[in-house]
């Protein structure tokens, strides 16, 4: 006889519909945006769940930064922006006037397509946000989040015996890492990453993706790539944009074998973009 739990009954039917177990961290509602008068992005609606990769794929100019931007109110940097409906992180409204946007972009962090370190010393740049953000309480606490944000950006063998050298002279996938540092230093809930390893070389980038996979673990992220293997790799979820739109969102061995969109298979096959 088949006896089933009614947890595992609903294990049974999430596996069989595809669909993940995870809390949603994130959540885009009828996302639009603006750029003076040219509309960017038309009522997105997209999950974000927690402890999974999402990506972002699709042509270029298709709004993949601009929703990624969304996500931490990065947007608000940009005079000409306007962003409509709605965004939540734990089911809070981030564009709600009472949040604290410094707060939310340490709760959501970004790595960025060329890593920036500041024109300081490695150890400088991770201690920088600690700092301001007040989460040491004294120069041991302090040293202490230094070294777990480094080996937690599997840096600090490379950078442990040079803390007080400048940033900028790492590698570019050492700096890419020091920036991820830098990320997580603040103890942040999700990950932004604009394509973190497009000025990467191969070993770089690949130290990065099985970066980006162990850190899944404790974060949640969400990845702008241009790099279909990259999106295969290191995704739980993808989501697939063109010319504004959402086009399909889905478990990513599903979009990438059988998608429900033509345009999503186009774009995987390399026959646009
Ligand atoms: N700061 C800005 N001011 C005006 N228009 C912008 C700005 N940023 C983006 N856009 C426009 O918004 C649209 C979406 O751009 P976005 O950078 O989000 O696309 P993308 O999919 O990330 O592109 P790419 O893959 O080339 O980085 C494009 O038409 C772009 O020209």
């Amino acid at each position: 006889m088949n006896i089933m739990t009614e947890k595992s009954l609903e294990d049974a039917v999430n596996a069989e519909m595809n669909r993940p177990n995870e809390p949603i961290k994130m959540r885009g509602d009828q996302v639009t945006v603006h750029y003076g008068d040219k509309q960017a992005l038309f009522g997105v609606n997209l999950d974000v769940r927690q402890n999974q990769v999402t990506a972002l794929i699709g042509p270029s100019g298709c709004g993949k930064s601009t929703f990624l931007r969304c996500l931490n109110r990065m947007n608000d940097t940009i005079d000409s922006a306007r962003v409509g409906g709605k965004i939540t992180l734990d089911n809070e409204d981030i564009y709600d006037p009472k949040i604290d946007v410094v707060e939310l972009r340490a709760r959501v962090g970004m790595v960025f397509q060329k890593p920036n370190p500041f024109p300081k010393s490695i150890y400088e740049n991770v201690a920088y946000g600690p700092r301001i953000h007040g989460l040491a309480k004294n120069k041991a606490e302090l040293d202490e989040i230094v070294e777990k944000s480094l080996q937690k950006a599997a840096l600090w063998n490379e950078a442990k015996d040079r803390l007080n050298e400048p940033g900028t002279g790492l590698s570019g996938g050492q700096q890419q890492r020091l920036c991820i540092a830098r990320a997580i230093a603040v103890a942040p809930e999700v990950i932004l990453m604009d394509e973190p390893c497009s000025a990467l070389d191969p070993i770089a980038t690949a130290k990065v993706e099985e970066l980006i996979d162990e850190l899944r673990e404790n974060y949640t992220i969400v990845i702008v790539t241009h790099s279909m293997q990259q999106a295969a790799r290191v995704s739980q979820r993808t989501a697939m944009f063109h010319l504004g739109y959402l086009v399909e969102e889905g478990p990513t061995d599903k979009m990438f074998t059988n998608p429900d969109d033509k345009r999503t298979q186009d774009y995987i096959t390399g026959r646009f973009g």
